[in-house]
């Protein structure tokens, strides 16, 4: 017997005849080829589904090679949906494998699109994509395993709407952040000078100009303090030069001492100035560019006898001159090579602006980025007395790196296989949450599944599919048709992500079009009773079949009609809500652009009167201020 032919004996003898007929008519979704995703794709091969559809934005990066097996160094560069399903296919040609290179956010992956699939996998590697294919499973009824890995831990998932919990029911460890007045001007670790080389001077640099010396401007005339304007005034100045010059053909040589002048130089000897700051701590030490570039540069007494690292190397008598005798990565950086770095990563950004590139934010595998942060957070390292740090090092800390280990993937794709056939069965008992922990006596645990969480924001909504045409379809007229009879006396709001487009007080919005109000296929709708008295409908939108007749209604609601059901009082708040700053900056880059403005803007005082409102817009992450006197808590910088 040929070894294609055993396999599929030792499949079916495993399975039954019948679930293996029904994996080779079952469509599945994994979304992700990276480090589960290459080992999933194998195990689903193998295993028998008919028909996979593997999709990934990315492409293979050399560092994935060690455990994405299906890559090869040739295929470095290379679409990894479109590599890994090739390579794939040799393990059973019979399966059809359909690679997708895109974004599973992209509006054609509507709730419409993912219904086509029997099951979905996810293999991902960031909250808001398996927050993305969570909702999207809840809005279509869609069985999901869901999974993660990190370093030795892992966990699988099995997910169905209404008999488990769904992957926003518990909460998530939240961001980590740091005072702004540590990562600006006290820093006293290695990571909060990494943190100010990676989300504040590379912003200031090379990312969106924010007219600041406009907004200034605007701040003067509105009788803001005049010194404190003042102050900020030179400071954007300062940076709008040095970004002006990072901008001018030839000039990146001077461009790169401009920089290291302001931030390392002017900045810490205006800080110093602030006498109170430094009465009970260290403070820190003006870099001079020449005399590191010559040799000359000498830390002050003090800072060298605490520990601090001296001109070339550490001042603790182990070692006065970095070794050469490591990777490159690993290699310690002296001072004099950090400014190096500095200077020639500069002059590589700079010169990928000239070239057009507009705006420049780190990333871990870009190397012009990485030693950028590498060398000015190891420069500002040097000035505050902190140990720097290898190139390596500051990529696990700069990208949070934890180091992806391919056996941990491997297992986890296996439990993923077992938990998708659980839910194919429809053996609902024996589905398991199962953990991989560091824990040699039990290092697999498995937990029997949860029900939904009953005050989750996003599983215990009623969905609703709508197949519409968002240019002739109206806000009003869908809100009243998704209310139904039985319910179209009740007082609503609705939503469209953090955007509130009516409530009971303002129907503005129900003349325009959908298409007018940027709502369009992909995107949800939000119909919450003011009255807390019903689930909340959630419209999930797609476009209308091809054979749609243009004079028939512009869009097609399921017959019948689901209900929203009397709502279970939550115990507590909805627990995926993120901090409020990181939502605060998190809302929607396109909100700007859409007309017309939202209600927040046309009646600030309005969410005093209406407290269910209010709940949902913070639990969406929303800061509402309840006079015009109220400031914002805004002292944090997110990590991402
Ligand atoms: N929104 C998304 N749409 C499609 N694919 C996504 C999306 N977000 C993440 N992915 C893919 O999920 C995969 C996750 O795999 P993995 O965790 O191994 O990451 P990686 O990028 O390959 O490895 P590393 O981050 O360690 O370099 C990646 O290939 C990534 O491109
Ligand atoms: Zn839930």
């Amino acid at each position: 017997m040929s070894t294609a032919a055993l396999r599929t004996t030792h499949a079916k003898a495993i399975l039954g005849e019948e679930l293996y007929a029904r994996l080779a008519d079952t469509k599945v979704l994994v979304v992700g080829s990276g480090g589960i995703g290459c080992e999933l794709l194998k195990n689903v091969v193998l295993v028998g589904f008919g028909y996979i559809t593997l999709l990934d934005l990315d492409t293979i990066d050399l560092s994935n090679l060690n455990r994405q097996f299906l890559f090869r160094k040739k295929d470095v560069k290379k679409s990894k949906c479109m590599v890994a399903a090739r390579a794939a296919a040799h393990f059973n040609p019979n399966v059809k494998i359909t690679p997708i290179h895109g974004n599973i956010k992209e509006p054609q992956f509507d709730v419409k699109w993912f219904q086509q699939f029997g099951i979905v996998l996810n293999a991902l590697d960031n909250l808001d994509a398996r927050r993305h294919v969570n909702k999207m499973c809840m809005a279509g009824q869609i069985p999901l395993v869901e999974s993660g890995t990190a370093g030795y831990l892992g966990q699988v998932q099995p997910i169905l709407k209404d008999k488990t919990e769904c992957f926003d029911c518990v909460p998530k460890p939240t961001q980590k952040t740091f005072p702004v007045c540590t990562i600006r001007s006290t820093p006293s670790q290695p990571i909060h000078c990494i943190v100010w080389s990676k989300s504040y001077l590379m912003g200031q640099l090379f990312g969106e100009d924010e007219d600041a010396v406009g907004e200034l401007d605007e701040a003067e005339k509105q009788g803001e303090n005049a010194q404190e304007i003042a102050n900020l005034r030179k400071e954007a100045q300062a940076f709008s030069a040095v970004r002006q010059a990072l901008r001018t053909t030839n000039a990146q040589d001077s461009a790169a001492k401009m920089v290291f002048e302001k931030v390392f130089k002017t900045d810490v000897q205006n800080l110093l100035k602030m006498t109170d700051m430094w009465r009970s701590r260290e403070p820190p030490v003006p870099l001079d560019f020449d005399a590191i570039m010559n040799g000359e540069f000498v830390f002050p007494a003090k800072q060298r006898s605490s520990g601090a690292p001296a001109v070339n190397g550490h001042s603790n008598g182990i070692k006065v001159s970095p070794s050469t005798d490591s990777l490159k990565d690993q290699r310690e950086l002296s001072l004099k090579d950090n400014l190096s770095l500095f200077v020639s990563s500069v002059q590589r950004l700079a010169v990928r602006l000239q070239a057009g590139e507009e705006i420049i934010s780190f990333d871990k595998d870009d190397d012009d980025t990485l030693d950028f942060v590498t060398a000015s957070s190891n420069l500002r390292s040097y000035a505050y007395g902190i140990t720097p740090k290898t190139r390596w090092e500051i990529k696990e800390l700069a990208g949070n790196i934890i180091p992806a280990i391919a056996t941990t993937n491997a297992i986890v794709a296996g439990l993923i296989v077992l938990q998708a056939l659980n839910l194919l069965r429809g053996s609902y008992s024996s589905m398991r949450t199962t953990l991989l922990q560091f824990k040699p006596s039990v290092p697999l645990n498995a937990v029997g599944t949860c029900p939904p969480s009953p005050g989750c924001g996003i599983c215990r909504d009623t969905y609703i599919p709508v197949a519409c045409d968002p240019s002739r379809t109206l806000l009003g007229d869908i809100v009243k048709a998704a209310l139904g009879e039985e319910h179209a006396g009740r007082e609503v709001s609705v939503y469209e992500d953090k955007r509130v487009l009516s409530d009971p007080d303002w129907d503005d919005n129900n003349a325009r079009t959908l298409q007018s109000l940027n709502i369009t296929r992909g995107k949800f709708l939000n119909i919450v009773d003011e009255d807390e008295e019903r689930a909340t409908i959630s419209l999930a939108l797609s476009s209308l079949p091809a054979d749609h007749q243009p004079d028939a209604l512009p869009f097609i609601l399921p017959d019948p009609l689901p209900k929203p059901p009397r709502k279970v009082k939550p115990p507590a708040p909805t627990p995926a809500t993120p901090p409020r700053s990181s939502l605060k900056r998190s809302a929607p880059p396109s909100d700007d652009e859409i007309e017309p403005s939202s209600k927040r803007i046309k009646s600030s005082g309005a969410f005093s009167q209406s407290p269910s409102k209010k709940r949902r817009l913070e639990e969406d992450g929303l800061v509402l201020l309840e006079s015009a006197n109220e400031t914002l808590n805004d002292d944090v910088i997110i990590i991402d």
